[in-house]
């Protein structure tokens, strides 16, 4: 299915223009999931990869958004393979980070937690370390760029269909006063699940470690149980399959109830789940039952190139399906930086200086 057969996920909202001042913290977008297209195109023709489906940047914008929408994970995340062909260097890497920081900041994003798999950008030479170095040093500058105007930390994310988790929580630990905030699981849900990395979990937690994990997108209320009762994670990447543990009545089955008590953060990418399955539509989209019943909700971009998405369209189509106004998007706004990564001084700032005086002067 494409897109453009699919009147469920229309093309792109347009955006409000309170919605674009509004300032938003994003903790779940992937750094190899959202480049600029012309950019890929460029760093394709410098290290002279061949198989883009296209050299026009609008083109490539389309064909990802629609090759993405098939309603299948593992589908949406073959496209990745031609991002991450062109993110092999350190100056590819450097390039892309601050771009992406500059692009969030430029659609009022004030604080994200971004995740890569550094695993995945080995192939022309670089090693672990020298990724996550190149990766930051993009988003200092990129930082810089904006006149500080977007704080930015990466999440260090292990594949679950490889064996390298531990290696990636031990380089976490390592990187965890140079930008990395946390560590991450993603990739093809179904046949991975995520106490296969246990290893990686037990680590992290043994270095007070944060991390976060890709669970209930693919597979239901299992992956989600496994993810918070057998490795303990701090926040559910998606976790919108809680739901199979919510009766029609509103009644909370043992894991959902926890989930909610806990207060254990949900990062919900509502585009995203239209495209891999997880959800039919925006008016559907578990997204707002979930927020009724009280869980705390993070709205997120998952991917905004892979997605054809910006916070700014995220928080658009929330509006135009359940009627949010500005104190619905300061309450995920606060909910994100009291879940996110990121040391209590610092996210009480950005919550009293930057978010609270940003939505009153809407
Ligand atoms: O939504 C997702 N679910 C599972 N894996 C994902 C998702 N979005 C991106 N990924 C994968 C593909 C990327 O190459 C990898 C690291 O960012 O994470
Ligand atoms: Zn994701």
């Amino acid at each position: 299915m494409h897109l453009s057969d699919n009147p469920a996920t229309p093309a792109a909202a347009t955006v409000s223009e309170w919605i674009r001042r509004a300032p938003k913290a994003v903790l779940h977008d992937h750094l190899d999931g959202g480049l600029r297209p012309a950019t890929i195109v460029e760093l394709a023709r410098e290290c002279g990869y061949t198989a883009l489906p296209t050299e026009d940047p609008a083109e490539l914008a389309v064909w990802f958004r629609d090759a993405a929408d098939s309603g299948s994970l593992e589908r949406y995340l073959e496209t990745f393979a031609h991002t991450c062909a062109v993110m092999q260097t350190r100056e590819a890497l450097v390039r892309i980070a601050a771009e992406c920081a500059e692009d969030l900041a430029a659609d009022g994003v004030v604080y994200a937690e971004i995740r890569y798999a550094p695993e995945q950008h080995l192939e022309g030479g670089l090693t672990l370390d020298e990724v996550v170095v190149a990766v930051n040093d993009g988003f200092r500058e990129g930082e810089r760029r904006t006149g500080g105007r977007i704080t930015v930390r990466t999440l260090l994310t292990g594949m679950r269909h490889t064996d390298r988790s531990l290696e990636i929580a031990e380089l976490t630990v390592a990187h965890r006063d140079n930008g990395v905030a946390g560590f991450d699981i993603a990739g093809g849900e179904i046949g991975n699940p995520p106490a296969r990395h246990l290893a990686a979990f037990q680590h992290l937690k043994r270095e007070n470690c944060h991390y976060t994990i890709h669970a209930g997108e693919a597979v239901g209320a299992e992956s989600i149980h496994e993810a918070v009762q057998v490795c303990g994670t701090e926040r559910i990447g998606h976790g919108v399959r809680i739901t199979d543990d919510i009766a029609e009545d509103g009644t909370l089955g043992r894991l959902a109830s926890y989930v909610r008590d806990n207060r254990i953060a949900l990062e919900v990418c509502p585009t995203s789940n239209l495209q891999t399955g997880a959800a039919k539509d925006y008016a559907s989209h578990p997204i707002d039952e979930l927020r009724r019943l009280g869980f705390r909700i993070t709205l997120n971009t998952d991917n905004r190139l892979v997605s054809g998405t910006t916070m700014s369209e995220e928080f658009q189509h929330m509006v135009d399906a359940f009627g949010y106004g500005p104190e619905v998007f300061e309450e995920f706004t606060v909910a994100a930086l009291e879940a996110a990564f990121l040391p209590l001084p610092e996210r009480q700032r950005l919550v009293d200086e930057v978010v609270r005086p940003g939505y009153a002067a809407l």
